[in-house]
């Protein structure tokens, strides 16, 4: 079990930011098909943000448990295809888009396949294919996997599994069909069952930003250190999301959010930033497509607010980050150091926020940011970096830039609104 740590600072400021914002929306609805569901506490908002290196942030309710429902899909997914390979796998479960709901009865014409495994269909099938001898055996590979994404050891929500199981008759009828057309694996009773308890396993918003930053790490866990899948498969799930994980919004998502995703009937919604973050917000009442009303309008400011669209620019090489701390003769006119290397985009400058808030003394002291080798500095990490630098000052520490001209240019558009 890992120790989750998150780090206060202008990161956690903009998700706080964020809550703040979307929380007075009152649209949408609880999934109420799911009787258990139907309890949720509308106004639970909680979001969390995980980074490359480990760096957790988070704001409002993301400590509150809730079922993973479909956000298991891409999950459940990656351990198919990291045992059977996609080759196997895509006999088994399409990889286009179905532009339909995520229950919809999904059987490809020509080869009886559901459309992908985002949707129930698709992911009833996934789930069959998981191997293992019995029921028990196939669902402790899941509920391990699911763990090792998370760091730490879930559990079932056993109230939320019998709800779903007494309720579940067309997930069983979708069963039934894919293994009439002899498209499902094993026997549909057990798969469905299986899917069900794979739909109630428990987590936190906190939990899904760990997950969802592990396969943004090419299937390295960035809190544990473990390589939880490979990157092969961690960029073919990416793909998946990115194409078909917001169901019949997939198109509109990918346009204006430009991240792979995943949402999931009790609220919970994750976006992947490839090789840069994991995102996960949660809040329960949902639009017609099934995806968090307030998720949704929060991911989509936070994208256009840092630049975050996947088409926007090939991720840079992160800068070197060498804090150093220049003693003087006491911790008043210590200095702190921190040299930037190459381009400065959201990713370099959340290095650098990490390193001017905890690379030296907690008090007293002048912090220096070093941009001389710095290439460049886009927009959203200055407005970043200024932030962070009125923040320090704030708490009555003196700073200054050496060569850092970009920094004191207008931040330019994507950055309007954002505090600091
Ligand atoms: N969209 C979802 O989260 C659906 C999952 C839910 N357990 C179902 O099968 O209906």
């Amino acid at each position: 079990m890992v120790t989750y740590r998150p780090t206060p600072g202008v990161v956690t400021d903009a998700l706080a930011e964020l809550l703040e914002r979307f929380a007075p929306l009152r649209e949408g609805s609880l999934a109420d098909y799911i009787p258990q569901l139907a309890l949720a506490d509308p106004d639970d908002f909680g979001i969390a943000l995980v980074s490359m290196e480990g760096h957790c942030y988070q704001a409002g309710r993301a400590d509150v448990p809730f079922t993973v429902q479909s956000v298991s899909k891409p999950f459940v997914y990656a351990l198919a295809l990291s045992r059977l390979g996609l080759e196997e796998v895509t006999r088994w479960v399409g990889t286009e888009p179905s532009g339909d709901v995520f229950n919809a009865i999904s059987l490809e014409p020509r080869t009886g396949r559901p459309a992908n495994a985002m949707i129930n269909a698709g992911a009833i099938a996934t789930t069959a294919l998981v191997p293992g001898t019995t029921p028990e055996e196939r669902f402790g590979h899941i509920l391990d996997c699911l763990s090792r994404f998370a760091g730490r050891c879930l559990d079932v929500d056993e109230d939320v599994y019998a709800s779903e199981a007494r309720t579940g008759d067309r997930n069983r009828a979708l069963a039934f069909l894919l293994s009439s057309a002899g498209t499902l694996p094993g026997d549909p009773s057990e798969a469905v069952d299986t899917y069900f308890r794979q739909c109630s396993v428990r987590v936190t918003a906190a939990d899904l930003a760990v997950m969802t930053a592990t396969l943004a790490n090419s299937g390295v866990n960035p809190v544990t250190g473990e390589t939880v899948v490979s990157e092969e498969v961690a960029v073919q799930v990416l793909a998946v999301m990115a194409s078909c994980g917001m169901y019949d919004a997939s198109g509109d998502w990918l346009l204006r959010v430009g991240l792979p995703a995943k949402s999931g009937v009790s609220g919970g919604l994750v976006a992947a930033g490839p090789a840069r973050f994991g995102i996960a917000v949660f809040s329960p009442p949902l639009d017609v497509h099934g995806n968090s009303v307030r998720g949704v309008a929060a991911l989509r400011d936070l994208s256009e607010r840092f630049g975050l669209h996947l088409m926007r620019r090939p991720v840079q090489l992160a800068p070197t980050v060498a804090p150093t701390v220049v003693p003087g003769t006491g911790p008043a006119d210590e200095e702190v150091r921190l040299a930037a290397r190459g381009f400065l985009d959201f990713t370099a400058a959340e290095r650098l926020l990490h390193g001017l808030a905890h690379g030296g003394p907690e008090s007293g002291g002048r912090v220096v940011l070093d941009l001389t080798d710095a290439t460049g500095v886009d927009p959203f990490a200055a407005r970043l970096l200024r932030a962070a630098l009125a923040r320090l000052e704030g708490s009555g520490r003196r700073t200054s830039v050496v060569g850092g001209e970009a920094l004191a240019r207008d931040a330019g558009p994507g950055s309007a609104g954002f505090s600091g």
